[in-house]
């Protein structure tokens, strides 16, 4: 198989995973947050004001060869934490994990929300999803993946990130040695340009059977957390000591000492699932004895979001070619 793997590491405390990614010729290196959830591939440029840059690495087209500006291009991305960017767009070489796309529409930013500036450990991003939610204008782009496929032996990539440890990502090809289970695939629904689709029910600790619930949601590794339904979130934190809805954190919180029980989701018809450790789920301290929750609301987002506290617990195979999702334990 195409030995073709990037290293993930992961930032901030298991808030987002980069990978080393070059850009142009000669290679201008970059820190880039791979996410399933968007399909825009933006660097931090020269093109931005010296306000708006705080020690990221900025991409300069003038001083790469095979840079070709797309005259007219512009792009405007907003994301679901509020965060923004936007500015134009050239093509270029770009590479990530061994495998290179020449031509590859790169969206140069002009502007950033300061949520990205202050993120020093990130220069940008890749989107992993589908073009149809590209925000390239007069004409939508595709993504890095969407070029790279027809020249990989299998048009899938996979994600295998880690607690607290770097992950890979590898494109065209699956890593046997990487997952204990067998490969169990849902369908994904790509209509909204989301690797989207429904998981039939889940457990909380060690529940034998699953509450048989839909749970129809994005695999979203630009994503930090895992948000469910609220029937389903209450549910998890009934079995947590102590946890409230705390207004000033805006979600679930406890006690930091309080024992967290696991979480599992199932896959397909319910046979196989994928279980978060309680570890995970106790995810941030907020400072004041209390922790904050790694499961949370999906109260307003239209579906779940099976952000990296569920990409980490398992060997998720991201399949373009079939439209499926494959879920593995590891
Ligand atoms: C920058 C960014 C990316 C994502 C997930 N797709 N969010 C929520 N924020």
């Amino acid at each position: 198989p195409d030995e073709d793997s990037a290293d993930a590491e992961p930032q901030l405390g298991d808030e987002e995973w980069t990978v080393p990614v070059s850009i142009g010729t000669p290679p201008q290196g970059f820190k880039l947050d791979l996410d399933t959830g968007s399909s825009d591939l933006w660097v931090f440029s020269t093109l931005l004001s010296k306000e708006e840059v705080n020690g990221q690495s900025l991409y300069d087209p003038n001083k790469s060869t095979t840079a070709a500006k797309m005259t007219g291009y512009t792009w405007d991305c907003h994301y679901g934490d509020g965060s923004f960017s936007s500015g134009y767009i050239y093509q270029d070489t770009v590479t990530i994990g061994g495998v290179t796309v020449a031509k590859q529409p790169v969206e140069v930013a002009k502007t950033v929300a300061p949520q990205f500036t202050q993120d020093t450990a990130l220069d940008g991003l890749v989107g992993l999803g589908f073009w149809t939610i590209n925000t390239a204008e007069p004409k939508k782009q595709k993504t890095f993946f969407e070029n790279a496929a027809p020249n990989l032996e299998k048009g899938l990539f996979t994600a295998d990130l880690k607690h607290e440890a770097p992950g890979s990502y590898n494109f065209g090809w699956i890593d046997e040695n990487a997952h204990a289970s067998n490969i169990t695939y849902a369908d994904v629904d790509s209509s909204d340009g989301y690797w989207m689709w429904t998981s039939p029910g889940y457990a909380v600790g060690d529940a034998k059977g699953i509450n048989k619930t839909a749970i129809r949601g994005i695999t979203d590794t630009g994503t930090t957390l895992l948000l469910l339904p609220d029937d389903v979130v209450d549910t998890y934190y009934g079995q947590v000591d102590g946890a409230t809805w705390a207004e000033e954190w805006s979600g679930y919180v406890f006690d930091c000492n309080t024992t967290v029980p696991d979480f599992s989701f199932a896959v397909d018809n319910g046979t196989a699932k994928v279980t978060v450790p309680g570890e995970y789920l106790n995810y941030a301290e907020n400072g004041d004895g209390t922790c904050y929750g790694g499961i949370q609301s999906d109260y307003g987002v239209g579906f779940s979001i099976f952000g990296d506290i569920a990409i980490k617990s398992a060997f998720v195979v991201f399949d373009q070619q079939n439209l499926k999702l494959g879920w593995a334990s590891k």
